[in-house]
């Protein structure tokens, strides 16, 4: 087995309108995701058998919000799914994987972590497994994985419509920088949801690229999250931080991204937003500061070294 290593970079929804609702209860969205510097990271290690267990070990910054129930883990719950499509017989031939998770993005905390690990290891799974599915039906599995999960396979900026799974061209986006600042609380998806606003926001009228920073903040500027006024009465601390982040010198624009509590401010450039961290850090908040990341999804590397 060769060695392989993937970036699982959070997904930052630069704005987020609730249109519709389906009937089995999952909302239709409009979103502009865009992927930030900020990573986890997937190491595939070897391992003996066969039969294609993924054998998940956890370390990292954000390791000990997620030891327990390892079988639920949006990593190992992949590679049940990719298991379950190719079919018992096929499954017992692949063989076992480790994967060393280094979890450095927030958990539950609207930036997509989980989500992002999800695709990663598809990307890694594929590869490592020598599979080869079509593109809609890998992107069906990916979606039954989580709404956010589609988005994250190519990790490159793009419209989110339907559920989150129907994707388009993001516009052009301009040089700029970001900052992202969690509170430390976890928030739920589901319950934000819940809680929302009922009014629903039509969909955005969005041009085909921004050439400055200050084009595209005058654009964003007209759109909203939809579920920030939610996730604020569920977690008030967020209030907090998004009054940290628009104080913060060169703050051009500050909101919450995906249904919270992370959220985003963006800079002229990233030397800018690291420049105004020391601003806004205070007591446990999580602070990263950087460039988006528009590289999309990397191909596995071979030249990683192997951690067991
Ligand atoms: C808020 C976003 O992060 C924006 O990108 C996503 O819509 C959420 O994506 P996700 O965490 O991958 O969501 P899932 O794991 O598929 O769904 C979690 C729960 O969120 C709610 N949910 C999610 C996505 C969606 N379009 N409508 C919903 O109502 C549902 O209650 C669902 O049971
Ligand atoms: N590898 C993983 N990383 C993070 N969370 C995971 C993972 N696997 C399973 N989960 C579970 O998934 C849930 C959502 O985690 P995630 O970090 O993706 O949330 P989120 O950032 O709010 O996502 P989104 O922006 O997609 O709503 C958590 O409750 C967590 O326990």
């Amino acid at each position: 087995m060769s060695s392989l290593h993937e970036l699982a970079h959070a997904k930052i929804n630069l704005y987020l309108h609730v249109t519709g609702r389906r009937e089995d209860g999952y909302h239709l969205l409009d979103s502009l995701a865009v992927f930030a510097g900020a990573a986890d990271e997937l190491r595939l290690t070897r391992d003996a058998g066969l039969g294609g267990e993924v054998k998940l070990r956890i370390e990292g910054t954000f390791a000990p919000g997620l030891q327990d129930d390892q079988a639920d883990n949006l990593i190992v719950r992949a590679g049940r799914l990719l298991r379950e499509h190719v079919g018992a017989d096929a499954a017992a031939r692949l063989p076992d994987v480790g994967i060393v998770l280094r979890k450095e993005l927030p958990v539950a905390s609207g930036i997509g972590g989980g989500s992002a690990d999800a695709a990663a290891a598809l990307r890694l799974l594929m590869d490592v497994w020598n599979l080869s599915i079509p593109h809609d039906r890998f992107m069906a599995l990916a979606t039954r994985l989580g709404a956010d999960v589609p988005v994250c396979v190519a990790q490159r900026a793009a419209r989110m419509e339907g559920i989150g799974e129907e994707l388009s061209d993001a516009p052009g986006l301009p040089p700029c920088g970001m900052m992202l600042v969690n509170c430390g609380q976890s928030v739920s998806t589901p319950q934000v949801f819940r809680a929302r606003s009922p009014v629903f926001t039509p969909r955005a009228d969005l041009p085909a690229r921004w050439d400055t920073l200050a084009d595209m903040v005058r654009d964003l500027s007209a759109q909203t999250n939809d579920l920030e006024a939610a996730a604020c009465a569920i977690c008030p601390e967020i209030a907090d931080v998004l009054a940290a982040l628009r104080n913060a010198p060169g703050c051009r624009l500050a909101r919450m991204s995906g249904s919270g509590a992370t959220c985003f401010a963006l800079f002229d450039s990233p030397a800018a937003a690291q420049a105004a961290q020391a601003a806004v850090r205070q007591g446990k908040w999580w602070v990263w500061a950087g460039d988006l990341y528009r590289g999309g999804a990397r191909q596995a590397s071979a030249a990683a070294p192997l951690h067991a």
